[in-house]
């Protein structure tokens, strides 16, 4: 039962913070059994403390005997130096789980001691609302048992998708990147709103009622985004001067391209960290 485990946030940013939302909302976990950690900002640590109630420590200070899960949250750049730092203190029951875009669980293992079992998880920082859309892959070493602990973990925070390890960098294009082509979308769309007059906050709340309302659409439905376009289209009709605008601008092709662009970055990061590896 993952209720009674304790889990250890390698790294207190943005998606830790989101993951730790997600967790205590649920009420999956106590707060007492969740710590962060890192190694030099301490105003963010006390931030962490007073929000969530959870426990916080700088890295040099972490009781590593007392953790069932670790989660790495750093940035993908520091995560060598982070596991060749694990090494030396996790115990062979001891999961290390990891959120870094780019970091495969062969990197991971080749990092720790042999047969460690590791999990590569690809959240989102809908996560702080449960409404992520993780992707979950599991290491060599590690026991069903283990894998479908941290799924229970994960999905107090949202929908979990098992999926083969070489679909990571496309799933990161398209839900761990995700919620920023659909701000970026938003905030040109409020742009609009308010150029033409509309109150900021009102047309703010507008557009997520709209996309909610299109996300639900999809997940009730039998039919696919194309069909649902079709019925919103009326011929000669205001959806159709959108979308042929759209058409005309790109749209379409500048969307794939993000998706493709951001699971691109994330291959190549495994690729620098690759060469990180070999020198190190
Ligand atoms: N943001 C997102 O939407 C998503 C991010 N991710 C992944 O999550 C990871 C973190 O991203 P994000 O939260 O945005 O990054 P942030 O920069 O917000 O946070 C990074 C954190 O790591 C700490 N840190 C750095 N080095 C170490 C270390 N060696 N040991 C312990 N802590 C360390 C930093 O604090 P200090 O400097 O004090 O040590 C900081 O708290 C990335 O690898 C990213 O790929 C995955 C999915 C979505
Ligand atoms: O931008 C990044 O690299 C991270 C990974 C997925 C979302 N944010």
């Amino acid at each position: 039962m993952i209720t009674n485990k304790t889990i250890a946030f390698i790294g207190a940013g943005s998606m830790a913070e989101a993951m730790i939302s997600g967790i205590l909302r649920s009420n999956k976990v106590p707060a007492a059994h969740i710590i962060a950690c890192n190694k030099y900002n301490s105003e963010r640590r006390t931030y962490l403390e007073n929000t969530y109630n959870i426990k916080t420590s700088p890295l040099e200070e972490l009781n590593y005997s007392e953790i069932d899960l670790f989660i790495l949250a750093m940035k993908p750049k520091d995560a060598a130096e982070s596991l060749s730092n694990l090494k030396d203190k996790v115990q062979p029951h001891q999961v290390v789980g990891s959120v870094l875009a780019g970091i495969s669980t062969t990197f991971m293992e080749e990092h720790l001691p042999s047969n460690q079992p590791v999990i590569r998880i690809m959240p989102n920082t809908s996560s702080m609302v449960e409404e992520s859309a993780t992707a979950l892959t599991a290491g060599k070493h590690t026991k069903m048992d283990d894998v479908l602990e941290v799924k229970e973990l994960l999905e107090s925070m949202g929908k979990v998708f098992l999926i083969e390890e070489d679909q990571m960098d496309i799933f990161t294009g398209i839900a761990g990147s995700g919620p920023a082509y659909f701000y970026y979308l938003m905030e040109h769309m409020e742009e609009a709103g308010t150029a033409e007059g509309m109150d900021s906050e009102l047309v703010r709340k507008i557009i997520a009622q709209t996309l909610l309302g299109a996300a639900k659409m999809i997940m009730n439905s039998e039919e696919g985004p194309g069909a649902l376009r079709e019925n919103v289209t009326s011929p000669n009709g205001t959806t159709a001067a959108g979308l042929a605008a759209l058409k005309n601008n790109g749209g379409g092709n500048a969307i794939a391209q993000a998706v493709n662009s951001a699971s691109k970055r994330s291959k190549e990061i495994s690729d620098e960290l690759k060469n990180v590896l070999v020198t190190s």
